[in-house]
């Protein structure tokens, strides 16, 4: 195991860049500690199998340095590197059967053939596929197929990390859970540092404990799923985590004050002077419908999603979206929107703001 750091890195698909528009990656630094699990989000293109793959060594990065622990491996191959790999389709021998396609890797190192045994044993527990360990890999769904990726990518405990890029993309959503909870109680238990590519927030909001989020080549955040829903440090962020994603509205702010249009909102918290586009951003969970306090609300439409409904409206400064806790009724009274202070975030061309001082 082992923590990983990218120095000064960026890359570039294009042979002499020019701008910052040629690099796939705009320039990092990053520390990923050891033992722990990032889930890598963001939609597509926005550079997370570039990332992954400078970290594996499939690709070589046009600038900066990759370090695991002291180690630079900037220049070593893949193979040097110690890691483990599961690819979004299944890389699995046919020809072998289900055991010795999990047992490979560890018979290369030439483990012990008892310690095999039991490891291969336990892997196949956990991916579900102990009654099928003596047939071959041939004939299997791909389903079956990923599994044994899955399987094989975990089964040595030596590894420096696990790399999984998309991996539950051909499995079915009913195992895709099961797998995603097995991934966590084995990383609890081995402790091993794993980096988890996805464009599905669920998938990587259950599985990490560090979410690294990333937009146009570009980490604009790297936090706890909570961080995340919080305190997004940029609107994509915002928009991306989140279902709906959070509400933004143009805004001038004074102090503590924002002004909305002909509306003013209290912001719990001071700023000071901005430039640039300002927006205050608030959660569809946060935002409560009242009698009168708050803002003039048009309703538009209310949808009923699961255990909570969405409401969907109008206020002056644009559409909002609110979450309606279980329960709450609808009644005519219920004229405004109350966005509550302590929630609100601003944003000044995109990237938040951190307040001077909370409001007391
Ligand atoms: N081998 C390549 N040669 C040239 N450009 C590439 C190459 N691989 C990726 N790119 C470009 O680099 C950018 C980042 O691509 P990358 O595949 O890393 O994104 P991604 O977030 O993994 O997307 P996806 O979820 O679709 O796989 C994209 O603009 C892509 O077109």
């Amino acid at each position: 195991m082992a923590q990983i750091t990218l120095k000064n890195l960026a890359h570039s698909y294009v042979p002499n860049p020019k701008s910052e528009a040629d690099f796939a990656l705009k320039q990092m630094d990053h520390v990923w500690q050891d033992g722990g699990a990032y889930a890598l989000l963001g939609s597509s293109g926005c550079g997370k199998t570039t990332l992954l793959n400078i970290i594996s060594g499939l690709v070589r990065p046009s600038q900066g340095r990759v370090l695991f622990g002291d180690r630079d491996v900037t220049d070593a191959e893949t193979a040097a590197r110690n890691i483990a790999q599961v690819f979004q389709f299944p890389v699995v021998y046919d020809t072998m059967t289900v055991r010795d396609n999990l047992a490979f890797p560890l018979r290369n190192r030439g483990m012990d053939a008892g310690y095999i045994a039991a490891r291969v044993q336990d892997i196949a527990r956990m991916i579900g596929m102990e009654e099928a360990l003596h047939r071959k890999a041939k004939g299997l769904t791909a389903d079956a197929k990923q599994k044994i990726s899955l399987g094989r990518g975990m089964v040595r405990e030596d590894v420096n990390a696990i790399l999984f890029d998309e991996p539950l993309t051909v499995i079915d959503p009913h195992m895709k859970w099961e797998l995603r909870t097995q991934l966590k109680q084995l990383h609890h238990q081995f402790g091993h540092t794993m980096i988890y590519v996805t464009h599905d927030q669920t998938e990587a909001l259950t599985f990490a404990d560090k979410v690294v989020v990333m937009y146009d080549g570009r980490v604009v955040q790297m936090g706890t799923p909570e961080e995340l829903f919080e305190t997004p440090a940029h609107t994509f962020v915002g928009y991306f985590i989140g279902s709906p994603g959070m509400n933004f509205f143009d805004a001038d702010v004074t102090g503590t004050r924002a002004r909305l249009g002909d509306a003013v909102v209290d912001l719990g918290a001071a700023y000071g002077p901005q430039t640039g586009r300002v927006q205050i951003g608030i959660r569809p969970e946060h935002a409560e419908l009242t009698a009168g306090e708050g803002l003039p609300l048009q309703i538009q439409r209310v949808e009923d999603v699961g255990r909570h409904r969405l409401l969907r409206g109008t206020i002056a400064a644009g559409e909002i979206n609110i979450v309606l806790p279980e329960g709450t009724g609808i009644g005519a009274d219920l004229t405004h929107v109350r966005l509550r202070p302590e929630k609100i975030n601003l944003y000044s061309d995109d990237w938040r703001v951190t307040p001077e001082g909370r409001a007391v």
